[in-house]
């Protein structure tokens, strides 16, 4: 582990030259409310017990980091959508003869129908939001065409594919596969058929019998008027008859078996559960589309020359999908509302997060980049291997903080190539928190999904809201319930997983409920799966007076963490707590933010 995050070489907080900063006006913006709701966190309840102290920033001339409310960007985000997909249909076949001059009755030239489009999916960069797909629906394939005289198949339908960001999660909840469908009917047909074949038999053995006895004609006549009508045959739906046919044609018609036909896309079994965590190399399928029915020429046979029949398209597949995105950022920041994250975002990357003295300003998750270069006096990150040592480590040069060894990391590095040096971070900036929001509370619990995957977390405190010790402690129990929550909620959907309905595909009565033989569910929720992520506190709003004897109490407890002495904030056991570091920053200034940077990229590389 490198040395703990270095002194800041640049002369900024009131703390740590606290003469600086004393002659401050204490002077609160008029009309703006400065303290937060009465719900929030006991942490901010402090410092309305307190003499009331400059939190709002009319002193500082309005800049990017110091923005007007107005000046944000808008982007429309939706982090779940349901959509039905559908697939196309196969297109039928055709039913046609040659028909030339000299003649007349020409061999059967149908073409056979296209197949249905499929659709698939594919987890891409550059996509960040649901919101296309959740406004969207539906989403259908083609269908293939109908196949033409002259022996022309007919086209392929058109195939889908549903571009969704990278941190999709898909979950199938319903399908309607005709197939299945049509397997019920098809045996419940063939039932009815042999039934009446036996029937039949009966009623010619009666015939014989009468005739042998003598008993004459008309009672075996009789028997064979008394037999029930034909029922239709049990593939008689797959079939497109020529609407030209007399009715006799049509009774007389005898239909073949089907053949039996291999599938181009085999249908993924049920229920699809994709993670797609990763950019997909290639489209993955969700959903294949029908078999084009088969022409005429197909069924030619010495008994049947002229078929006036085809088969038809096979129906395709329909499924509802429940999409669900957690935004796989590097570093997630949690703080209460109004802390500063959206301040702190704008600072460190080119993001345009709504900022606001008010509680609940960002409503919807910010994602921001963080592009290392050697221009603004960011860290570069360079491979190891080009400074003569391991090759699965690189090294950050620093102007401020020397250098340091980090990791390759999340770069997708083949073992024995060089490892591409890490060129850019992302940090999300979701909701503020309040206490309760494991409870639903708040804004907060629906988005803490989001921190839920990144790979570090930055707690981020006001530390002229009150006791920083009291808000890093009162967020890490909220996130820790919520880690619980969220392990119960994978066991019971594990546990469902496990149950499946084991039938004969006919008979729906007649089938048992099995019991996967999947590994059992862990049995107590420890909370450990977001516990366990290395983490740090970035104190903000240091450009504020009597703020260091906060920061200093912030600092001591988080050195106890790390030493032992005290409990991980979250009371979960064998949390992550090896070097809990406090980071002092001024966002609004952007000062302290390269300490951040640094920080995380050690972090990142554990
Ligand atoms: N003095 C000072 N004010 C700051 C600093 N950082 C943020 N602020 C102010 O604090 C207020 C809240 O900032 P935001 O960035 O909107 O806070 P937030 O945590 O994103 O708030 P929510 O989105 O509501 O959770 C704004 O008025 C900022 O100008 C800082 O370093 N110093
Ligand atoms: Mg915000």
């Amino acid at each position: 582990m490198p040395p703990r995050c270095p002194p800041a070489s640049v002369v900024f907080l009131p703390f740590l030259y606290p003469a600086l900063f004393r002659s401050l006006p204490r002077v609160p913006r008029a009309g703006l409310s400065t303290s937060t709701p009465a719900s929030i966190s006991s942490a901010t309840e402090d410092s309305r017990d307190r003499p009331e102290s400059p939190t709002t920033n009319d002193t500082i001339p309005i800049s990017r980091l110091n923005p007007s409310p107005d000046d944000y960007a808008i982007s429309s985000f939706a982090d779940k959508a349901k959509i039905t997909i559908l697939a196309g249909g196969g297109g039928h076949g055709c039913i046609s003869f040659l028909r030339e001059a000299f003649l007349a009755n020409g061999p059967a030239n149908g073409g056979d129908g296209g197949h249905g489009g499929n659709i698939y999916i594919q987890a891409v960069q550059g996509e960040n939001s649901l919101h296309k797909l959740a406004r969207r629906r539906i989403i259908r394939a083609g269908r293939g065409k109908t196949g033409q005289g002259s022996n022309r198949g007919g086209a392929r339908g058109e195939d889908v594919i549903i571009q969704v960001p990278i941190g999709t999660v898909v979950r199938e909840i319903d399908r309607i596969d005709p197939m299945v469908e049509e397997n019920v009917l098809y045996h419940q047909a063939r039932e009815k058929e042999r039934e009446y074949e036996k029937l039949v038999r009966e009623a010619e053995a009666a015939a014989r019998a009468s005739e042998e006895t003598g008993i004459g004609e008309s009672t075996a006549l009789r028997l064979n008027m008394d037999l029930p009508e034909p029922p239709e045959h049990p593939n008689a739906h797959k079939f497109v008859l020529y609407p030209g046919m007399s009715s006799g044609e049509r009774r007389n018609l005898s239909l073949p078996r089907l053949p039996i036909r291999e599938r181009l896309f085999a249908q993924p079994d049920p229920p699809i559960h994709l993670d797609l965590s990763v950019a997909s190399p290639r489209p993955i399928l969700l959903a294949a589309g029908g078999l084009g029915g088969l022409g005429n020429p197909h069924f030619v046979s010495k008994d049947r020359p002229r078929p006036l029949f085809a088969t038809k398209g096979e129906r395709a597949i329909r499924m509802q999908l429940e999409l669900e995105l957690k935004l796989l950022a590097d570093v997630g920041f949690v703080g209460l509302p109004n802390a500063g994250k959206s301040t702190l975002l704008r600072a460190l990357t080119r993001s345009r997060a709504r900022v606001g003295n008010w509680a609940f300003t960002t409503l919807q998750p910010n994602i921001g980049t963080v592009v290392l270069d050697n221009h603004k006096g960011r860290p570069i990150v360079k491979p190891k291997s080009a400074v003569g040592s391991s090759p699965s480590h690189s090294v950050i040069h620093d102007a401020t903080f020397g250098s340091v060894v980090v990791s390759k990391q999340h770069s997708q590095v083949q073992i024995g190539e060089a490892p591409e040096p890490l060129k850019r971070f992302t940090i999300a900036d979701i909701p503020g928190l309040i206490e309760g929001a494991h409870l639903d509370r708040g804004l907060g619990i629906e988005f803490l999904r989001h921190v839920e995957r990144a790979s570090v977390l930055a707690f981020v405190i006001d530390l002229n809201a009150g006791d920083a010790v009291k808000a890093v402690k009162s967020l890490w129990t909220e996130v820790g319930l919520y880690a619980r929550m969220r392990e119960d909620e994978e066991r019971e959907r594990e546990t469902s997983e496990r149950i499946d309905w084991q039938g004969d595909g006919v008979n729906l009565a007649r089938g048992r409920m099995v019991v996967a033989d999947l590994p059992e569910p862990v049995t107590q929720p420890t909370g450990l799966h977001i516990a366990s992520k290395p983490w740090f506190v970035i104190a903000t709003k240091g450009d504020l007076p009597e703020t260091e004897e906060n920061f200093n109490n912030l600092k001591t407890y988080l050195d106890a963490v790390t030493d032992g002495k005290e409990p991980h904030p979250s009371n979960v056991e064998h949390a992550w707590t090896e070097d809990c570091v406090a980071i002092p920053v001024s966002a609004i200034h952007g000062q302290g933010v390269d300490r951040i940077i640094h920080w995380t990229l050690v972090l990142l590389d554990d």
